[in-house]
């Protein structure tokens, strides 16, 4: 009795021992073995111990989730660090979470980037699905996004992008003809942020010069110096969308292994210094627009005179000034140089779109926003590079409020939710030849009338639902009405002695070529239409 006691004893300490060492390496040691849920969790890579699938993602984190989706499907789930991300990669997987469950992902993950690039998640893009969201939202549509809104500040883009037509005459005026090269997307960062600082401030904010002050300019310009404000938006949105390690495992964020946290930081306050720079420039001249308030007079009210919901801090206003800025000149601006791109490499494209503005305006005068429905092979160049160059790679990243199911599959309350833009763009169950820039794919056929705001889920550069771009509208809109000057309006070549442009992409929440783009220009209508 004794003797078997002893064994009994033996063999449940054994059991129990065995029990703890396997949970503890199920739970501690494998992130990516999946606990028991409710249902089955999509499929997706097993990943490393501790730091899951992070590994996978590289620098280049677009191009290989869609290589894992061809592995394991249009919607994948991966365990990275301590948290589970799940990722669409086709049009119904789009459309089954950006539509059908886009109640449960209208909140987005405040991880880093929110904390120290946006305030703490004070602006718009990143708040939570709400009042003060909601607030926001609609003061942007009505003073500024909106359809009525764009139509009455249309002025300010034609005298922008006057401003920047002069500026790249000057260039193409050296000496030599065509010895300048413009640098494409400083000059676009000059032409949208003016048009963006004039709807806010009702003054120029940038010069183009690269000295951070020009005494010789007029003294109603902020005079920020476009290029390096440019680089101080790519800097900002290359690091939004970094994958930091910190966010994934919580327990080693003050580590900062990567250094994101603390360039994040620095960039935020070179930032915030050049918000109160134009507010309080702003409030100074606050006496010259009595009675004619600009968006930021109507921002500032709903700082002084609201209260509770209504009121917006100082914090939201230099939040969403931030987003209008970065977001509105990063992203049109990456899609014109990507287009002039496959231009540059496409000579046909570029002549067959010369041609049908040569017919549709002439060469005595520059294109005006009202030509634009006459030009469908214009519009067809712009959604072939919404498709193939989507300049939000990953959409914005959403985030589960509650558990829910998917084709089947289970998603956890508390899941990041990626949406692989530019994968779907690239499908070749979607797309003939979805490598090659073919714009008449959109000229004829299932895809002439296809709306790339959202509601076909094919082609979504603006993400979908309730979070879509509130920019959608200006976005579209300036980014056919600049490219369809600048083609119309010059004669493109590549520097000398280059022969085709590098297509190489660099990784952030906007997707920047990695090269920016260096051309040389010849003025191609009457002198008269390069005027301001
Ligand atoms: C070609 C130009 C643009 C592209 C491709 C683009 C793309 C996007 C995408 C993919 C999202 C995330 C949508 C989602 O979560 O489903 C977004 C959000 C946003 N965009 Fe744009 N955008 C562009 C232009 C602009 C402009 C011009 C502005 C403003 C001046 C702007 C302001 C915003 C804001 C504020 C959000 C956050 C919306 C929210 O969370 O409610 N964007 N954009």
């Amino acid at each position: 009795m004794a003797i078997d006691t002893i064994i009994i004893f033996r063999e449940l300490s054994a059991a129990i021992l065995i029990y703890l060492l396997t949970h503890f390496f199920i739970r501690f040691l494998i992130p990516f073995a999946k606990p028991s849920h409710p249902g089955q969790l999509p499929p997706g890579p097993r990943g490393w111990p501790i730091i899951g699938a992070l590994p996978q993602l590289g620098t280049m984190p677009h191009v290989a989730l869609a290589n894992m989706a061809r592995k394991y499907g249009p919607i994948m789930y991966l365990k990275l660090g301590s948290s589970g991300m799940v990722v669409a990669s086709n049009p119904e997987a789009a459309r089954a979470f950006l539509k059908t469950l886009d109640a449960n992902f209208s909140n987005r993950p405040i991880d880093a980037g929110p904390t120290y690039l946006a305030y703490n998640a004070q602006d718009l893009a990143f708040s939570d699905y709400g009042p003060k969201w909601k607030l926001l939202r609609k003061l942007c549509n009505l003073h500024m996004l909106g359809a009525k809104a764009l139509e009455d500040w249309a002025h300010v883009r034609t005298v922008e992008v006057g401003h920047m037509l002069q500026a790249m005459c000057e260039c193409s005026s050296g000496s030599k003809g065509y010895n300048k090269p413009v640098v494409v997307p400083e000059m676009l960062t000059y032409a949208i942020a003016n048009m963006i600082g004039r709807v806010i401030l009702s003054r120029r904010a940038f010069n183009i010069v690269t000295s951070k002050l020009d005494s010789s300019s007029s003294s109603s310009s902020i005079l920020e110096s476009a290029s390096e404000f440019h680089h101080m938006v790519v800097e900002l949105m290359t690091m939004a969308g970094l994958f930091n390690i910190g966010d994934f495992i919580p327990s080693i964020a003050w580590m900062d292994l990567q250094g994101i946290r603390r360039g994040m930081k620095i960039i935020q306050k070179k930032f915030d210094e050049l918000l109160m720079r134009m507010i309080t420039e702003h409030t100074e001249s606050a006496h010259e627009r009595r009675g004619n308030p600009d968006f930021l007079d109507i921002l500032m009210a709903a700082n002084r005179e609201n209260s509770g919901e209504s009121q917006l801090s100082i914090i939201n206003i230099k939040a969403l000034l931030l987003d209008l800025f970065t977001a509105g000149t990063d992203t049109s601006s990456s899609i014109i140089e990507w287009a002039l791109t496959e231009m540059l490499n496409n000579p046909r494209i570029l002549n067959r779109a010369q041609e049908e503005m040569d017919q549709v305006i002439g060469r005595n005068r520059r294109l005006e926003e009202s030509d634009i429905p006459k030009l469908p092979y214009l519009k067809a160049i712009c959604k072939e590079t919404f498709r193939k160059h989507p300049s939000t790679p990953l959409n914005l990243p959403r985030v589960s409020s509650e558990a829910c199911q998917v084709d089947g599959f289970y998603v956890p309350k508390n899941t990041r939710l990626i949406v692989n833009i530019w994968a779907i763009g690239r499908d070749p169950n979607v797309w003939e030849n979805p490598l090659d820039f073919t714009p008449e794919r959109f000229l004829s056929g299932k895809y002439a009338n296809i709306d790339p705001r959202g509601n076909n889920f094919e082609l979504i550069p603006f993400g979908a639902g309730r979070r879509i771009c509130a920019g959608a509208r200006m976005g579209i809109g300036m980014v056919e009405y600049i490219l369809g000057t600048l083609v119309h309006s010059f004669d493109w070549k590549l520097p000398d002695g280059v022969v085709a442009v590098d297509m190489e992409e660099s990784f952030g929440i906007a997707l920047q070529k990695a090269v920016p783009l260096s051309a040389s220009v010849t003025p191609r209508l009457l002198p008269s239409a390069y005027t301001a």
